[in-house]
């Protein structure tokens, strides 16, 4: 998978992933639980942090998120 190959950069290791799912306000879009499980981000190394964060570029709905999101 091409998310597998890129975490495996040596220089993106220890970084954290945020993926921002947009278009939330589409009915039948992916929820962020169920992007997780497709991306199969539980599997991946227990020390990455990841967050998937669920958004709209046309409500605005979390169009702003800030990084400390990625600890909470
Ligand atoms: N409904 C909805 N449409 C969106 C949203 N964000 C972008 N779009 C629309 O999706 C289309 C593609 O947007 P782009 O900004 O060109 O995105 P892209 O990454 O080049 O293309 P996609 O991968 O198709 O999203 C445009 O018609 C946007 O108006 C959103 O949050 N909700």
């Amino acid at each position: 998978m091409e998310l597998d190959n890129l975490l495996k950069e040596e220089r993106l290791s220890g970084a954290s992933l945020l993926i921002l799912a947009n278009k939330q306000d589409i009915k039948g879009a992916l929820t962020p639980a169920e992007i997780a499980k497709v991306l199969n981000l539980e599997a991946m190394d227990k020390t990455r942090h990841w967050k998937i964060i669920g958004c709209s570029a046309y409500t605005g709905e979390r169009a702003r998120c800030c990084l400390a999101d990625l600890h909470a």
